[in-house]
Formats: structure tokens, C-alpha cells, sequence
């Protein structure tokens, strides 16, 4: 599934948050989606899911536009794993997950069979089978993650949208996620803040900064180590380990003055 974001504009009591943000992600492709704290990547991806409603511009899933959509006709199509969220409740785990077949439940019908075997292969696909019994409140921050993906496995969309999935997790379940999220045939755009496994394992990078679109292509023609001091303010370098893998080494954060020293024409700031 295409999924495009078509100059969008959003904003919180008159301040702007998202500013004439463009994005065409192409189907099947993997997409980081980058920028410092507060620069918009999670309202981005509320807009992209259809839960802010733009100001200005249009979100399109394969062209058609989605304002007006139901969240059922919505969540047939994507599925959107938020930062932190949980039930919070005596749930089991396994429950939880099914909470991805609801969209496709008919109307005053439960889970059947098929929900059940969806849910037990996507519990299988993050590795918490053994956990699919206990209770939601007892799992640990990185369970908690790996279920929230079964969640939006579950629910068999043609398009995955994840914010920060690789929160909580040790660094073989990073791997593994960002190994399942780039073999996937599904459209994906994914949060991270590790630059160096963006750069890894994404097909192509979307930047943000204040609000704005920075630029949008290759991991190498975006994260250059100008960029990683104007816009992320380290000095960093950028190299190529022995297996090929870019790998990004952070030397130190920059000051303000030094930052600002490194500015080209394309820094964002804030109010422009
Ligand atoms: N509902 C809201 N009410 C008030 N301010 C908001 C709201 N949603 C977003 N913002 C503000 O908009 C800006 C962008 O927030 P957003 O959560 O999209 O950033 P982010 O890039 O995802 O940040 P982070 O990396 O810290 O998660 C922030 O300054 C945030 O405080």
C-alpha cells in the first residue's frame, strides 16, 4: 500500500506543529522516520493513522484520501503501534493481541477459530508463544513492545506504522524487529532514534525538524555528518564496519554555538 501525506499542516491552540509535511512512501518500502525530541515524528504518524485531522492537506492511502474513514476502515488497512500505550488492565496477553482481529469481527460476533490461529502466529512471529497465558500486567517493558507488535501483526495490515518499537527492547529483539520490518512485504514507516540501525536497515529516510521535512531519500544521502551537527547537534562520524553495516560513532553533543557554526541554508528554524 502507498501511503502519502500531501502537504499537511497540523497545530495545538495556534502553534504550529506539523508545517506543509510531504511524504510518498512507497509500497513495500521500509522508512525511517528521524528528528530530535519534539520535532513532530509522532504527530506525523497520528495524522498518517487518522486520529489528528490535518488543518491543511490531505493523507492518502493508495491515492484515495482517508478523511472521513471510520477507524474500522482504517484499521483494516494500517496498523499503528503508539509509544508506551497498553491496556493497562488484568488482560492476558494473548487478549491483547486479539484486540488486533476487532476491526474484522463481525458485528455482535466475537474471535473464532481463524482470529485464533492469527493471533497465535503472531505471538509466534516475536517469540511469546510461552507468554500468550499470563496476565498483561506482569510483562516487562520489552514483552509489553514485543506484544504490541503481535497486536498490530494480528491485525494483518497492509501498512504498519510504529513509533520508537525498538523502546525497551535488548539489543538481539532490535535486530530481530528491524530484520522482521525490513522483510516484510507490508508498508512500513517506523520511529527510531538509533541512527545507526535506521540507516541499516531502512530503504529510505524521512528527517523532521521543527515540524518541517528536512529531506527524504537514501540513509546515505540523508544522514550526513553535517546534518547529524546541524539538525541532531553531535558531532558524529560516519563510517562502514566489516560487515558492510553503516555505523554511526558520536564523538560528543555540540554546543549551541558550535551547532549554529555548522549551519548550512537547509537548517529549519523554528518560525519559518
Ligand atoms: N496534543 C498535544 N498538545 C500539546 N502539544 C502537543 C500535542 N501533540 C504534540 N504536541 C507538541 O508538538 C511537538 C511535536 O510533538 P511530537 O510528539 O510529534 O514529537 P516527536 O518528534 O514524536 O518527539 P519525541 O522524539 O520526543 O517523541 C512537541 O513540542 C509537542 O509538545
Amino acid at each position: 500500500m502507498r501511503i502519502t501525506a500531501e502537504r499537511l499542516n497540523w497545530s495545538v491552540a495556534g502553534t504550529p506543529v506539523l508545517r506543509d509535511i510531504s511524504v510518498d512512501i512507497e509500497p513495500g518500502q521500509t522508512v525511517g522516520l528521524l528528528g530530535p525530541n519534539g520535532s513532530g515524528k509522532s504527530s506525523l504518524l497520528r495524522c498518517l493513522a487518522g486520529l489528528r485531522l490535518p488543518e491543511a492537506g490531505a493523507v492518502r492511502y493508495d491515492g484515495r484520501p482517508i478523511a472521513g474513514w471510520s477507524a474500522r476502515r482504517i484499521a483494516r488497512q494500517i496498523a499503528f503501534m503508539e509509544q508506551d500505550s497498553g491496556p493497562g488492565t488484568a488482560l492476558r496477553v494473548a487478549d491483547v493481541v486479539g484486540l488486533g482481529r476487532v476491526p474484522f469481527h463481525k458485528r455482535w460476533h466475537g474471535a473464532d477459530a481463524t482470529d485464533r490461529a492469527i493471533v497465535a502466529a503472531a505471538l509466534e512471529r516475536v517469540g511469546l508463544t510461552a507468554l500468550a497465558g499470563r496476565s498483561w500486567a506482569g510483562l516487562s517493558g520489552g514483552e509489553r513492545q514485543r506484544a504490541h507488535l503481535a497486536r498490530a501483526l494480528a491485525q494483518q495490515p497492509y501498512g504498519l506504522l510504529l513509533d520508537e518499537p525498538t523502546n525497551h527492547l535488548d539489543i538481539k529483539h532490535q535486530l530481530e524487529l528491524m530484520e522482521l520490518l525490513a522483510g516484510t512485504d507490508q508498508t512500513v514507516l517506523v520511529v527510531l532514534h538509533d541512527l545507526s540501525l535506521a540507516a541499516r536497515y531502512c530503504d529510505r529516510l524521512v528527517l523532521l525538524h521543527h515540524g518541517r521535512l528536512v529531506t527524504a531519500g537514501s540513509p546515505t544521502a540523508v544522514l550526513t555528518a553535517d546534518r547529524l551537527a546541524e539538525i541532531f547537534e553531535v558531532d558524529a562520524e560516519l563510517a562502514t564496519d566489516s560487515l558492510g553495516h553503516p555505523v554511526i560513532a558520536y564523538r560528543a553533543p555540540l554546543t549551541d554555538k558550535e551547532s549554529h557554526d555548522r549551519e548550512r541554508p537547509h537548517r529549519v528554524r523554528p518560525g519559518r
